[in-house]
């Protein structure tokens, strides 16, 4: 199995809270990008002490509240299953800060982390303050939520988006590359996927590759499963039937989304 993918786990880590993905930078071939997918059941509770990270916490399905030593966001979260396809509520919160989070109803959490020294006030990302943004026409259309995007200012280095992909059609598509800190025309950020499917029985392929394919995987992607992208083109494509879903975490050395797109497939843009 590629190195680049992670199957879901189901680790009971303490009373009524189950790790489904851990991918820090100790465990992971990333340096910026942490992330850590939990369940909740409801009235269970998960605490986090921050160190020089700073963390969002995307109410993914379920509701929630969510506090740190000074405020508390009671109750987020607005949809049972992301295929709602409706925005959702998080928090960011930053270095040096403790969280808690309390589940209200069976909830699943997504704790994206990236690294922060200067500590920035925790802040409720609303729903509806997601910037939507519908991409792509032909066989590449999909739908962004942009939850933290560089143009926010909320946070030190980390970005979340989440994209929802239909049946028949390819996203992160044409290929394109974040991994060259070469500003203005492209910034490093590496980057995760966590991606559910419907109907779950689905997959999607992905494939990371750069330019000389020294790296060159091309995964089968399950309901639940993450796929790590230290560097390379990235894109995805979804069988007919089914429709993807993933969340994006992202950070590097600068919060900057500049991303190249591979010159053999830049075609695809230019149609009418
Ligand atoms: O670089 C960002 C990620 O690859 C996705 O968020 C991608 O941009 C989604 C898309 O445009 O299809």
């Amino acid at each position: 199995m590629s190195k680049l993918l992670r199957k879901p786990k189901a680790v009971e880590i303490s009373p009524g809270v189950t790790l489904i993905h851990d991918v820090m930078t100790d465990s992971s071939l990333l340096e910026f990008v942490g992330m850590k997918v939990i369940d909740l059941n409801p009235g269970a509770t998960y605490t986090e002490d921050l160190d020089k990270v700073e963390c969002c916490i995307v109410a993914l399905t379920g509701k929630i509240t969510v506090s740190d030593q000074q405020v508390t966001f009671e109750n987020i979260g607005t949809r049972e299953c992301v295929f709602e396809k409706k925005p959702t509520d998080s928090v960011y919160v930053s270095n040096n800060q403790q969280f808690q989070i309390e589940a209200n109803s069976q909830a699943r959490v997504v704790l994206c982390y990236s690294p922060s020294q200067q500590q920035l006030p925790t802040k409720l990302i609303k729903a509806e303050d997601n910037q939507i943004e519908y991409r792509g026409k032909y066989s590449n259309k999909r739908l962004v939520h942009n939850i933290l995007p560089d143009s926010n200012p909320a946070a030190n280095s980390l970005l979340v988006v989440e994209v929802f992909t239909d049946s028949g059609n390819w996203s992160s598509y044409p290929p394109h590359k974040h991994d060259q800190n070469n500003l203005p025309y492209e910034s490093f950020l590496e980057e995760t996927y966590y991606h559910e499917m419907n109907p779950k029985q689905g997959f999607v392929f992905q494939r990371v590759y750069t330019d000389d394919r020294t790296l060159d995987e091309t995964m089968a992607v399950e309901n639940g499963d993450v796929v790590i992208v230290p560097k390379g083109y990235h894109p995805v494509a979804v069988p007919d039937g089914y429709d993807s879903y993933y969340l994006n975490i992202m950070a590097g050395p600068k919060r900057i989304w500049k991303f190249h797109n591979e010159r053999a497939h830049e075609w695809i843009l230019e149609r009418k």
